[in-house]
């Protein structure tokens, strides 16, 4: 979990940008059939990305934040329903043949995904893998290619990258091995880096130098970067754009620095409750999210929250729906607390938990 104000980090500028959308995503929804239940694990998600920019989809587990990105680029099974809207640029991706999104998978949107060991193959050196990549994506000698994938290393900041690149996977270390995927992700130059819980297997400091590498490429390529995580302390310090999703929906949606002066939508508030600070004494309750996330394939009646949530009431029967309540600040929520409301825990059958003594 990472500690807020542990880096060095740029705080994200709060400026709208005016550059036109590279990802648009409009009521995006994802359904499962599985023995004979359907499973709506993203139920209406819309957003936009601009060049340069990153959004942190925020959520616990099992909330949709996953699917909701494969759903871009075809990663899902067949037997995954999706509809509404994903525009990259000019191109629609709902609905697009396998080898169309194949191929913007390879080269538009690149992923990177939260365990390299599984992601690398153990039998190829680093080199090889990364030259591959290059090789896909452009027509290009294998020693141009060699000489890219050196250069790759280099921007990913790999110590001794010329001798690095021939070692093996598991000569590296889980933070080396995050910054070779992310080579191989760069090699395509893509429009949208989706990094999904990318820095989740790793210790806090390596946690912070992969983030604040993705921010540094981000600047100097342009790139549009999604960002998934459990960890809104994360989402604090190197998004500029925070999507809370809560059973496959956006519950509160806005520029980092306007959600976190004002959190509104209780289940934020606890996720926010739940991060250690640097000034929290270490032996002081930390909060956590009590209950448990809902069954996406029985959602409750109304707000999908309500059975966690201490400021429900009868009105929480009727969904509240997404709304721009404050600029450019949305929240679903028909009781919403207020600055001076805490964090505090939300639900009973979990009570908070001590913190280890350090
Ligand atoms: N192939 C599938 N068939 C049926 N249900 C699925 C499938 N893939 C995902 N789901 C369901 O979709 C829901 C959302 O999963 P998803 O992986 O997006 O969650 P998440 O928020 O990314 O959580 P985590 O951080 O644990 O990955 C879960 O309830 C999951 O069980």
């Amino acid at each position: 979990m990472t500690t807020l104000g542990t880096t060095d980090a740029p705080t994200p500028d709060v400026q709208a940008p005016t550059t036109e959308p590279v990802l648009a995503v409009e009521d995006l929804r994802v359904r499962f059939t599985a023995g004979g239940r359907h499973i709506h694990a993203v139920n209406g998600l819309s957003y936009q990305v601009r060049p340069g920019r990153t959004l942190a989809i925020i959520g616990e587990s099992g909330s949709g934040k996953s699917v909701s990105v494969r759903a871009l680029t075809g990663l899902l099974p067949p037997s995954a329903q999706i509809s509404g809207s994903a525009k990259l640029a000019d191109t629609e991706l709902v609905g697009l043949d396998e080898p169309s999104l194949r191929s913007i998978r390879g080269n538009d949107i690149a992923m990177v995904f939260q365990d390299p060991a599984r992601s690398l193959n153990p039998t190829m050196s680093v080199g090889a893998q990364i030259t591959e990549a290059v090789r896909m994506h452009s027509k290009v000698s294998r020693q141009d290619a060699t000489d890219r994938a050196v250069e790759l290393l280099k921007l990913v900041r790999l110590p001794a990258a010329e001798r690095r690149i021939k070692d093996y996977p598991h000569q590296l270390s889980g933070g080396m091995r995050q910054r070779v995927m992310i080579a191989i992700a760069l090699a395509a130059d893509p429009k949208v880096l989706i990094a999904d819980e990318a820095t989740t297997a790793l210790d806090v400091t390596t946690q912070a130098q992969i983030m604040e590498l993705l921010v540094d490429l981000q600047e100097r390529l342009g790139t549009a970067v999604v960002m998934i995580s459990h960890d809104l302390g994360l989402a604090a310090c190197y998004a500029h754009d925070v999507l809370v999703m809560y059973a496959g929906k956006a519950v509160e949606q806005a520029p980092t620095s306007t959600l976190f002066r004002n959190v509104r939508m209780p289940y934020t508030k606890a996720l926010l409750g739940a991060i250690p600070q640097l000034t929290t004494p270490s032996h002081s309750q930390l909060t956590v999210v009590g209950g448990h996330p809902p069954d996406l394939g029985a959602l409750p009646e109304g707000c999908p929250f309500r059975p966690r949530c201490p400021r429900a009431t009868d009105q929480c029967v009727e969904e509240p729906a997404l709304l721009e309540h404050e600029p450019d600040h949305k929240y679903a929520c028909w009781h919403p607390t207020t600055p001076d409301a805490g964090g505090g825990p939300l639900a009973t059958d979990h009570p908070t938990h001590e913190e280890e003594p350090s």
